[in-house]
């Protein structure tokens, strides 16, 4: 049988926005209200099947404290889908999406960003005091190359999996981001 095609997706966006939680609740059902910074990228392969066919999801969680840029920028390369996230309760997590995309794309050595498959997450939902509203998060979507847009939260996810869970110990079926998808102007993806 022939080997799945790898799709390398990369998650960029400023330090403490919930990178490496979205990425460990992907894995595991684990929240960690402690976890420390990322210095530098870490990866996970994750098979998946997508449309009836087998694909290896590779996923490269990066650093996103300035100070680590030239650990990161690298690992840009070869990328099939970038992950643009931010803080809902952090508004300048939000205005910093524009660098992101701009860093990626030079350093990615992407010719026309408009056209390259960007995914903005908005996370950290289940906090209350919100500082970027939804229509905010989808204007800037429509206004920047009209990317599809989701709202998650590592904590919640991961809240519900163990209410739902019956004790078993067993690992997360985690939901799948559908790459093909427009817009998805309300949807909410834990
Ligand atoms: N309330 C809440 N807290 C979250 C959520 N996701 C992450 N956090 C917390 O936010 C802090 C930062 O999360 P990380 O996942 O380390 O952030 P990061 O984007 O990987 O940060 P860097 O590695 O520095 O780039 C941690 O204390 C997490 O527990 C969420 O959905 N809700
Ligand atoms: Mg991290």
């Amino acid at each position: 049988m022939s080997k799945s095609p790898l799709l390398k997706v990369i998650l960029l966006g400023d330090g403490g926005v919930g990178k490496s939680s979205l990425m460990n609740r992907y894995v595991t059902s684990k929240f960690d209200s402690h976890l420390l910074h990322t210095i530098g990228v870490e990866f996970l392969n994750k098979e998946l099947e997508v449309d009836g066919r087998r694909v290896t999801l590779q996923i490269w969680d990066t650093a996103g404290q300035e100070r680590f840029r030239s650990l990161r920028t690298p690992f840009y390369r070869g990328s099939d889908c970038c992950l643009l996230t931010f803080s809902v309760d952090d508004g300048q997590s939000f205005s910093n999406l524009s660098n992101w995309k701009k860093e990626f794309a030079y350093y990615a050595d992407v010719k026309d960003p408009d056209r390259f498959p960007f995914v903005v997450l908005g996370n950290k939902l289940d906090v209350p005091e919100r500082q970027v509203s939804g229509e905010d998060a989808r204007q800037w979507c429509r206004e920047n190359g009209g990317h599809p847009y989701f709202e998650t939260s590592a904590k919640e996810a991961v809240r519900r999996v163990l209410a739902a869970d019956d004790g078993a110990d067993r690992l997360v079926h985690a939901n799948t981001v559908n790459l093909q998808r427009k817009s998805a102007p309300d949807s909410t993806c834990c």
